[in-house]
């Protein structure tokens, strides 16, 4: 009899939990496959009009695509505070780093990306169907993430296209998506590229996502994200022997405007800044 009393209490109190987790993880499984499905419906629709528009791959797609992807944080209740855009206004090429946290980072960087600017992203991406095409179109830049000399010449010819268009290019130091609160160590392509390029770094940092957003916690609902454009790094003077320096440096300044942003006390780390 005992032993059926604790069978029963057991049950109500362990299914009605069970259920709680199943709804939630069903919920945040939910939404991001609706965040995928839109993408792809958007990009499909965005397509044709970057092909009739203006023809082919060119980075004037991106104003198209940036019109489209600019709705999307409505439907899934974000809002951005965006402070320093002025620090965008300058004159020419540039690039641009930021902090890279989850596949929702492409609203962020629609929301305020400046005109004549494309994105470096790891080849995967080309073969996302709809959205691949997307970012074909806009004039995307692949790398293989496994392959850095591959990945070198790339960027070496990147640095020769900004100044002969006049492209501003945009690099998440980090690599990959980091959702744990903190930054990555960055990698030093984005600083390499800088400095062959003879083009200033902007800084761009967003507020940590965990509030509202936790892959192991299954989370994804509406939020606030805080955005700071940061005064452009200058890099003349600057020699290749320094890129660790400046690397340093970057993450440094980001990782302190990071935690003020995401309203958390700032903790100094030890380790190098840099991946390796
Ligand atoms: C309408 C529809 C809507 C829906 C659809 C919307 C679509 C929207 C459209 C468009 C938006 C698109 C959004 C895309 C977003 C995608 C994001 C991603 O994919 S993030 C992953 C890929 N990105 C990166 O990885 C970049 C950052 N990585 C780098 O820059 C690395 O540095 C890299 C890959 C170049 C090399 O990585 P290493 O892992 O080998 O690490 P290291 O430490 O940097 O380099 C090793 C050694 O090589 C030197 N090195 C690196 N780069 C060099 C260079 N360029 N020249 C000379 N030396 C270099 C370094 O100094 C280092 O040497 P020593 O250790 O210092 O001795
Ligand atoms: C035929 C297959 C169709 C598949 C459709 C997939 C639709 C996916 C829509 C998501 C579009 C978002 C684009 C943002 C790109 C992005 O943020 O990629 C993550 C990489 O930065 C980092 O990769 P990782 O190293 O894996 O963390």
């Amino acid at each position: 009899m005992d032993l059926w009393w604790v069978f029963l209490y057991t049950m109500v109190i362990f299914v009605p939990f069970l259920l709680i987790q199943i709804s939630s993880t069903f919920k945040f499984h939910f939404k991001i496959i609706s965040y995928c499905i839109l993408c792809v419906t958007l990009s499909t629709l965005a397509a044709p009009v970057c092909l009739l528009k203006n023809g082919g791959r060119t980075v004037d797609n991106m104003r198209i695509i940036r019109a489209f992807v600019r709705t999307m944080k409505y439907v899934f209740g974000l809002r951005y505070e965006v402070k320093g855009l002025e620090n965008f206004r300058i004159d020419g090429p540039c690039v641009i780093v930021s902090n890279h946290q989850s596949v929702l980072d492409m609203m962020g960087l629609m929301e305020i990306l400046p005109d004549r600017c494309v994105q470096i992203a790891k080849r995967e991406l080309m073969f996302a169907g709809s959205v691949g095409l997307i970012t074909y179109l806009g004039g995307v830049i692949y790398i293989n993430r496994k392959q850095t000399r591959d990945a070198k010449s790339i960027m070496a010819g990147v640095a020769r296209a900004m100044t002969d268009d006049n492209l501003k290019v945009w690099v998440y130091p980090e690599g990959t998506r980091n959702n744990s609160g903190d930054l990555l160590p960055f990698k030093k392509g984005a600083f390499h590229l800088a400095l062959q390029a003879k083009v200033p770094i902007i800084p761009v940092v967003y507020s940590s996502y965990t509030s509202f957003y936790d892959r192991k916690k299954s989370l994804f609902s509406g939020g606030i994200i805080k955005v700071e454009i940061l005064p452009k790094i200058d890099i003349s003077g600057v020699k290749e022997a320094d890129i660790a320096d400046l690397t340093d440096r970057c993450f440094h300044e980001m990782r302190r405007v990071f935690f003020r942003l995401s309203g958390k006390p700032y903790t100094p780390i030890k380790q190098n800044a840099s991946s390796k």
